[in-house]
């Protein structure tokens, strides 16, 4: 039997991050959409109508990981060294937060619908 499991969403952040391979694209933020998906241990006692916040986590973290965490003016070769500072935030400030799961398109080079960039998914060390 597999384990109960709350899982908290964000989807869809649009934010300027400085990233990418080639020196055009060393100096200048770009956007990037980037989703985040937290897997959460539940407590042992089910959710009732008045249970606090404190019970399970405040799904505006996984934005501000994603908005206030990456530090400004630090550039990120890959989008996967931006994913695993996203991941690294939540696994630091949290220890029921069991598994991350980071979708990033990279929406500069992205054309004609196409959704171009990663999805990363660590589990707690
Ligand atoms: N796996 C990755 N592949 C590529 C990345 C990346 O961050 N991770 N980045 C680039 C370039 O920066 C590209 O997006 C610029 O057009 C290429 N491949």
């Amino acid at each position: 039997m597999t384990d109960d499991l709350l899982q908290l969403q964000v989807s869809n952040i649009e934010t300027m991050v400085l990233t990418g391979i080639y020196s055009e694209e060393t100096h200048l933020p770009q956007p990037l959409r980037v989703s985040v998906t937290v897997d959460l241990k539940l407590p042992t006692r089910k959710y009732a109508p008045d249970t606090p916040l404190a019970e399970s986590k405040n799904y505006l973290d996984l934005k501000h990981a994603v908005t206030q965490s990456l530090p400004e003016g630090l550039h990120f070769t890959l989008i996967e060294a931006v994913a695993d500072h996203v991941c690294a935030k939540l696994f630091a400030e949290d220890e029921r937060v069991l598994r991350v799961e980071v979708t990033i398109v990279k929406l500069a080079i992205s054309e004609k619908g196409e959704e171009i960039g990663i999805r990363m998914v660590r589990n707690r060390a």
